[in-house]
This record gives C-alpha cells, structure tokens and sequence, in this order.
C-alpha cells in the first residue's frame, strides 16, 4: 500500500479495520498461554492458525513495517514494538503528555509479560520505560535511546502498570530524561536515560 494516497478519513478506517484484528492476536497470544482443554482441541486450533496465517501473507510487506509518513503529513509506526498498532506484542501504549512535558502511560501487562512468577519481565518494564522516556526526550526533535539505565526496586506486579516521565536537561542533541514505572502501591523501577540526535540519520 502506498501511504501518500492515505488521507485522514482512510487512516482511521484503516486503524478501524486493523486494531480488532491486533486485538484479537494479542487474545490469542494470551489464550495460547493460559489454556487448559484437550490435546486434539490444540491440534485442531493448531491447523485453524496456521491457515489463517498463510491467508494473511497472501499479500504482504517483504520486511518489517517501518515508519510509513500519509499524504496529510502523518508519520505511522505500526510495526513498533511498544505503540505498533498492528503489532500484537506492543502492549499498546498509549502516551499522555501534560502541559508540563510531563509524560504518562498506564497499561494493562497480562500474562504474556511475565518474569518472575506473577511479575513483568525486566526486559518488558525496560520497554516501557524506553519508549516513555523516549518520547519524553523526543518532544522538540527526534532523538535516540543512547544510555538507559533502571533501577529495579522490587518486582513489578503484573496488571496495570503505570510510567512516567520528565525532562531533565537539554544539551544539543543530547537530552536527560528521567521516570518511574509504579503499580498501585508505589514506585517499582526507576529510570534514567541518555537520548541523543544522532549527527547523521540512522
Ligand atoms: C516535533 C518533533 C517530534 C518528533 C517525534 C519523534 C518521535 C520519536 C519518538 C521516539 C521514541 C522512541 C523511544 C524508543 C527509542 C529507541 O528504541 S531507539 C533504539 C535504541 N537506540 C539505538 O539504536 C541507538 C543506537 N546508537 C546510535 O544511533 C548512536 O550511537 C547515537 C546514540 C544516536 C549517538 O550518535 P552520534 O550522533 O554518532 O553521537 P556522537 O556524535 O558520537 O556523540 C554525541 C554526544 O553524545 C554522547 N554519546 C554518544 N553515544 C552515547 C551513548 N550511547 N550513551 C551516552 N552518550 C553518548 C557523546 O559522548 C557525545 O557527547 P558530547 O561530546 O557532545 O558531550
């Protein structure tokens, strides 16, 4: 699909047409984890995916999604792996930004974030907080993820999830972020991070 003949009207029939589909994947993913029925019924679901699968590449992109810019300027990622919005391993997140710059997202982590017995995997509160602090440190300018560095005060419950950040500093190309991923009781894992322009795009 070429993305320059996209406009607004067709960019929100296009998420309408997509998220149920994403949304659906990420059920599965979760039912593939949790389920408990019979082994035929596994073979079975089994044949239905792989059908469904090799439907899907009918047509299809030979490489990953990227970021594709429509006709009236809109820059889309959905393949990322944080916000993609056809990527059913992205949590979604779904960033909030004060009048302050103060960044937020609170998202739900189920069982197919899991670490630790019943907790969220470090590597997945690294995402969040990346794409947070990310975000943050990308408010006047794109910059990149140069040093991120977290702070694991205790496990981080799986269920809703809260992050948050701020900007720190501005230097050039360089910018401090720095944030906390928290559940209901507090604070779970501190974050700062090093974000940079690169000199050259990449
Ligand atoms: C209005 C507009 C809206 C725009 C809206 C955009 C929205 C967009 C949101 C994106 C939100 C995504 C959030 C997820 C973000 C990722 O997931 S990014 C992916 C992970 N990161 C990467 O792949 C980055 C890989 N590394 C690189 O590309 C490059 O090494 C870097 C980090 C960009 C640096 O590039 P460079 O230009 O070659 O840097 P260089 O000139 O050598 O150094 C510049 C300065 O930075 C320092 N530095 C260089 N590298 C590092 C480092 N790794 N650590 C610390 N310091 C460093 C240098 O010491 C130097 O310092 P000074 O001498 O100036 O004091």
């Amino acid at each position: 699909m070429d993305f320059a003949d996209v406009d607004r009207d067709e960019l929100e029939r296009l998420k309408l047409l997509y998220r149920p589909l994403t949304d659906a994947v990420r059920e599965l993913v979760d039912a593939t984890i949790r389920t408990e029925v019979d082994d035929d019924v596994i073979r079975e679901a089994h044949t239905e995916l792989t059908d469904v699968t090799a439907t899907l590449r009918d047509a299809g992109l030979s490489g990953p999604f990227g970021t594709k810019v429509t006709g009236d300027g809109i820059s889309i990622a959905w393949g990322n792996a944080a916000v993609g919005t056809r990527n059913a391993i992205a949590p979604p997140l779904t960033i909030e930004v004060d009048d302050d710059g103060r960044h937020h997202s609170t998202v739900t982590l189920g069982a197919a974030y899991e670490g630790p017995p019943g907790l969220v995997h470090g590597g997945v509160c690294a995402l969040v907080l990346d794409h947070v602090l990310g975000m943050t440190g990308s408010a006047d300018g794109r910059r990149l993820t140069g040093t991120l560095t977290l702070k694991y005060l205790r496990g981080t419950p799986l269920g809703t999830v809260h992050a948050e950040a701020r900007t720190i500093s501005v230097d050039g190309r360089k910018a401090t972020v720095r944030g906390t991923l928290s559940d209901a009781d507090g604070v779970t894992v501190e974050a700062e991070g090093l974000f940079i322009t690169p000199a050259s795009r990449n």
